[in-house]
């Protein structure tokens, strides 16, 4: 594996989520794989998890990590080719990805989308720009649309604790939010769902239909309720419109998951990528109760992470 940007990149995904679950039970099996190897992690958007998760990842496998928060340490990066570098722009993308290349032997990066025009973000133009110059073994550390580590480390979490001998219902449903979000996460979670033996529903408001490219396979309703009948997994997630591209349609308060709408379920387990806003998106009695399996899921970072830098490295080897 050169590259882990989505789903494509894997040829089987249950290899995968295995090789993080024994990496789980022995994370240092593999620590001198890593050995005078050097990861970057570029971010040009805030994180926690994913910086985190990433950066301990690595360092169980031997690795050296260096971070760097582009918007408050790096140049104002220029994206556009030719492009005449007379504004605000100090440094273009081609010319960093390059040098960043040179220090690293493997790189990530995390470039969230503008939600101004669906061509440019769905273009991924920025990701294959880093991806073609840094010219390295490349992990996503989520993109303009999709965020692979995440939906590996959601698929290792719902492994984990699914029922045994018969395919879990899993549901992905729109939550309402203060403000626009990108596509990436519910994009990339569906995407990984219609790749795995599970039985996968998306429900969400009319209007908050995602790109069908990630839904393919998926049974779609706006009816929550029935979506929720018999749920195993329940994944809580808000996003913008895709088309019209980056709106608020709706805050409709009904859609945020309490007690109450679990009632229909099978006990289901609650999951969420996080950040969340808690009683916007998704309620306190859901976090602070016996179905949330979100800080698991956090957890499940690491491994998943750790799996995928292995398979990096091994790449190089
Ligand atoms: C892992 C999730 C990252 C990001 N989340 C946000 O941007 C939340 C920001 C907020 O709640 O203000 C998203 O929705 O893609
Ligand atoms: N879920 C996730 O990627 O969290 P961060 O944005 O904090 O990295």
């Amino acid at each position: 594996m050169k590259q882990f940007t989505s789903v494509h990149d894997v040829e089987d995904i249950n290899a995968l989520v295995q090789e993080a679950l024994e990496l789980k039970q022995n994370p240092y099996a593999f620590e001198d794989l890593g050995k005078h190897k050097t990861l970057g992690l570029i971010f040009l958007n805030p994180s926690l998890r994913t910086r985190l998760s990433t950066q301990k990842a690595a360092q169980s496998l031997g690795m050296n990590v260096m971070v760097m928060n582009m918007g408050q340490e790096g140049w104002a990066l220029e994206t556009q080719d030719g492009a005449i570098m007379n504004g605000t722009t100090v440094e273009h993308i081609k010319d960093a990805a390059a040098v960043m290349g040179q220090y690293c032997d493997v790189l990530g990066m995390r470039s969230f989308p503008k939600l101004q025009n669906v061509e440019e973000d769905y273009s991924e133009e920025i990701l294959k720009k880093f991806i073609q110059y840094a010219n390295v073994p490349f992990v996503s550390l989520e993109s303009a649309t999709r965020h692979p580590l995440q939906s590996l480390a959601d698929l290792v979490t719902i492994s984990e604790h699914a029922p045994q001998g018969r395919r879990p219902k899993v549901v992905l449903t729109w939550a309402p939010h203060v403000k626009a979000l990108p596509q990436a996460v519910p994009n990339s979670f569906a995407e990984w769902m219609c790749a795995a033996d599970v039985d996968f529903v998306i429900t969400h408001p009319e209007g908050y239909e995602l790109d069908p490219q990630f839904t393919n396979g998926a049974t779609i309703t706006h009816n929550q309720a029935e979506a929720l009948e018999g749920a195993d997994f329940i994944y809580i997630k808000n996003w913008s419109t895709y088309q019209p591209y980056g709106q608020v349609l709706t805050q409709d308060a009904s859609w945020m998951l309490t007690n109450q709408h679990l009632v229909n379920t099978n006990n289901a387990k609650v999951m969420h990528c996080l950040p969340v806003r808690r009683n916007v998106e998704l309620s306190d009695e859901i976090l602070d109760g016996p179905n949330s399996l979100v800080v698991n899921e956090a957890a499940n970072r690491e491994f998943a992470a750790q799996a995928v830098l292995k398979r990096l490295l091994e790449s190089i080897q």
